[in-house]
């Protein structure tokens, strides 16, 4: 088992990385007093692993379960609303935890709940799709009001995080090359070769069961923990976690692809970005890049010129969006990110520019 922890401002907590880890939760909390523990997951989620967990949790707490429908429709205010509710049905009171059992979904919408109600009781992260290696560290937490992303949400640390990697077994390969687009966004904001391996390693398949797997994934962690550790709250570098997400959450807005997708075309534009305004529209969007990830299956056509108008509608919400100007993190070079401003038109163009290069 790998142990790394990440400095909050208020706690300090650990993220445990094993296979087979996630049946000894109980052993893990040993010594916490929570009066109950509320377990939120997915259907999907609840299928594979829910007795795994609880069966053990079961001989030292008292559990409770809440179950919502797969799908990022899940971080809505009305599952919100259904699942505070529950809380105070149960009586679940301060000194309660909730467990996030399940994705990015279940960690976003179970941090939110469990850092409102009754102004903040304890949450736990048992984290179960390769994505998660991102959305369950550093503390963001949110759900999506209409279909604007993340509108509503908080940083709010977990107590532990538990990761069992032998729960990437059962995942699609769509959902494996949704989490591992995360991997290669972290792989552009370090200088340490992240990115390099990733592309020999993983040069024509995601295969989170091979021997120099665990190593990526951990590198992949630690680049956003640190970054995390060094800017909380988002005022500086932590803005460069969204390398990507400026179109890419625009995109999930209004199509149906996973937020990695999304997020691995948002990144290839911003690359494509990033070399035009050096003059050299190739020096990261490259042949040998496009190959690699056409080889991995990422969608390449999602979005059509008729998308435009939308799309920058939905990037004027962008939480980077300050007085109507719109923010992408851009590279001066791999490890090197910095923000820049765009103007609607200018997006536009970019846009229709790059679009006719994928094509
Ligand atoms: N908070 C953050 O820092 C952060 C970072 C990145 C992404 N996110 C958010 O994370 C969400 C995406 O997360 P996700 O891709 O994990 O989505 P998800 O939680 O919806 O999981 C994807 C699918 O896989 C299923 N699933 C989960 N674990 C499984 C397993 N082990 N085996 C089989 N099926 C399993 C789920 O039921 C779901 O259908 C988005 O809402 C995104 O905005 C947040
Ligand atoms: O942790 C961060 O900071 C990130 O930006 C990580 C992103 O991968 C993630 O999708 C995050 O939820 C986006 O945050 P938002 O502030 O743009 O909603
Ligand atoms: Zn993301």
């Amino acid at each position: 088992m790998e142990q790394l922890s990440v400095r909050s401002y208020n706690h300090t907590y650990p993220i445990l990385i094993g296979k087979g880890i996630r049946y000894k939760l109980s052993k893990f909390l040993k010594g916490k007093d929570y009066s109950q523990l509320v377990i939120i997951t997915d259907e999907n989620v609840y299928k594979h692993y829910l007795n795994d967990i609880t069966d053990d949790l079961n001989r030292d707490f008292i559990i409770k379960v809440f179950t919502v429908s797969p799908g990022e429709q899940a971080k809505s205010l009305k599952v919100y609303e259904e699942i505070q509710k529950y809380l105070l049905a149960e009586n679940i009171d301060r000194s309660s935890a909730v467990i996030a059992l399940g994705g990015g979904v279940i960690g976003d919408l179970a941090g939110f709940v469990a850092s409102t109600y009754m102004r903040g009781i304890s949450f736990i992260q048992v984290p179960t799709t390769l994505l998660a290696h991102d959305s369950s560290i550093g503390g963001k937490v949110a759900i999506n009001l209409n279909s604007t992303k993340n509108v509503l949400g908080n940083f709010y640390s977990p107590d532990l995080v538990l990761y069992d990697t032998e729960t990437f077994l059962t995942l699609s390969e769509k959902e494996l090359r949704s989490g591992f687009a995360e991997m290669v966004k972290h792989g552009y904001l370090t200088k340490n070769g992240l990115l390099n391996r990733l592309k020999l390693e993983m040069n024509e398949s995601i295969n989170p069961m091979a021997k120099e797997f665990d190593r990526l994934l951990l590198e992949s962690i630690k680049v956003k923990q640190k970054i995390v550790e060094l800017d909380e709250f988002e005022s500086n570098e932590r803005k460069f976690l969204n390398l990507g997400h400026t179109l890419g959450h625009a995109i999930e807005a209004i199509k149906s692809y996973s937020h990695g997708e999304c997020v691995m075309y948002g990144l290839l534009f911003c690359l494509y970005v990033s070399g035009v305004k050096k003059g050299q529209p190739q020096k990261f969007l490259d042949e040998d890049l496009l190959n690699w990830v056409f080889s991995l299956k990422y969608p390449l056509n999602l979005i059509t010129k008729e998308d435009l108008d939308l799309l920058v509608n939905k990037m004027a919400n962008d939480k980077k969006t300050i007085n109507q100007t719109i923010n992408f993190v851009l590279l001066e070079n791999i490890g090197n990110p910095y923000m820049s401003s765009l103007k609607p038109e200018e997006i536009k163009q970019y846009l229709l520019d790059f679009m006719e290069m994928m094509n």
